[in-house]
């Protein structure tokens, strides 16, 4: 079995006279924390919009050791790639097991006539669905609120539900896309704890669009810098924080690629602006 789980390969999105994404190259590897990081703009979401089969795309992806390109949304989460957007999908009516069971249905197969001709089969398969959401809520420290309905909870926690939602599945590849957007501190550690606790438990390789670079260098493996729909940088949380093109794009002036390739800051030559990328610069 290959190392790669992902790789993308020349791909470019045109929406009219705008390419949201241009050229864009880069492999994921099992087991990979890997995150895409960029201006308002930059492509981040239409790039994961290639990666669900979402838009229309020029240049090939392979998942797994074959081809997705063209494949549809359904066949490719079927595949094993799950995904959270930035709105929540939940039923608020519904309790934290019954939405999560939800993204479970995407990965059982129980057309009519499957349900009829094998009707043990298939309540054998839905007695599984509701162990594995409540061990996946478990991980997550969540599975007290199984019956709890989803009106009831903040925003913070119904932000973890989501997460649980797309982990039940047991994908391969979990794409997150700015899951800690409009959460606090406390809350933010909550979800980025759910993320690394189902990462270890389920071997999930993880990739992450988030504005939040402080997060970004922390959690990563490795990192993709995208400006105007063209990668600027790929790498290390540490090689990214020094590469001149990242700091420029995050600050839109040579001065900051200048003052990042400095070799220390407060040394009286300007702005230390790998810090200001280190600490959450806005994206
Ligand atoms: N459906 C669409 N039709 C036309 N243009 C689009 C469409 N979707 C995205 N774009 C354009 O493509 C470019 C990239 O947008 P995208 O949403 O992928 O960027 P992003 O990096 O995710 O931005 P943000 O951080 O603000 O979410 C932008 O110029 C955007 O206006």
């Amino acid at each position: 079995m290959s190392d790669i789980l992902l790789t993308v390969r020349d791909v470019t999105v045109r929406f009219g006279g705008v390419t949201a994404v241009s050229g864009v190259s880069f492999d994921v590897r099992r087991g990979e924390f890997f995150a895409i990081i960029g201006p308002n703009g930059a492509g981040k979401t239409t790039l994961f919009n290639c990666l669900s089969g979402l838009v229309k795309y020029s240049g090939e992806i392979d998942f797994d050791g074959a081809p997705i390109t063209g494949r549809r949304t359904e066949q490719i989460a079927r595949r094993g790639i799950a995904r959270t957007f930035q709105n929540l999908g939940l039923f608020a009516s519904m309790t934290v097991l019954e939405n999560v069971l939800v993204g479970r249905a995407a990965k059982i197969d129980s057309g009519f006539p499957s349900g009829l001709l094998w009707f043990g089969r298939a309540r054998r398969a839905d007695i599984d669905a509701r162990q594995h959401a409540y061990e996946v809520l478990d991980v997550m420290g969540l599975a007290e609120l199984a019956h709890t309905p989803i009106a009831s909870l903040s925003y913070g926690t119904r932000k973890r539900i989501e997460l649980a939602k797309a982990a039940v599945s047991s994908p391969q590849l979990l794409l997150l896309d700015e899951p800690v957007a409009g959460l606090n501190h406390r809350e933010t550690e909550e979800l980025v704890g759910s993320v690394l606790a189902l990462k270890e438990a389920m071997g999930l390789t993880i990739a992450l669009i988030e504005h939040d670079t402080f997060l970004v260098m922390d959690v990563a493996d490795r990192i993709l810098a995208l400006n105007f729909g063209e990668p600027i940088g790929l790498g290390t949380p540490s090689e990214i924080q020094s590469d001149p093109r990242v700091v420029e794009a995050y600050l839109g002036s040579s001065e900051g690629a200048r003052a990042a390739a400095a070799p220390a800051a407060g040394d009286g030559r300007g702005p230390d602006a790998s810090a200001e990328l280190r600490t959450g610069g806005t994206a």
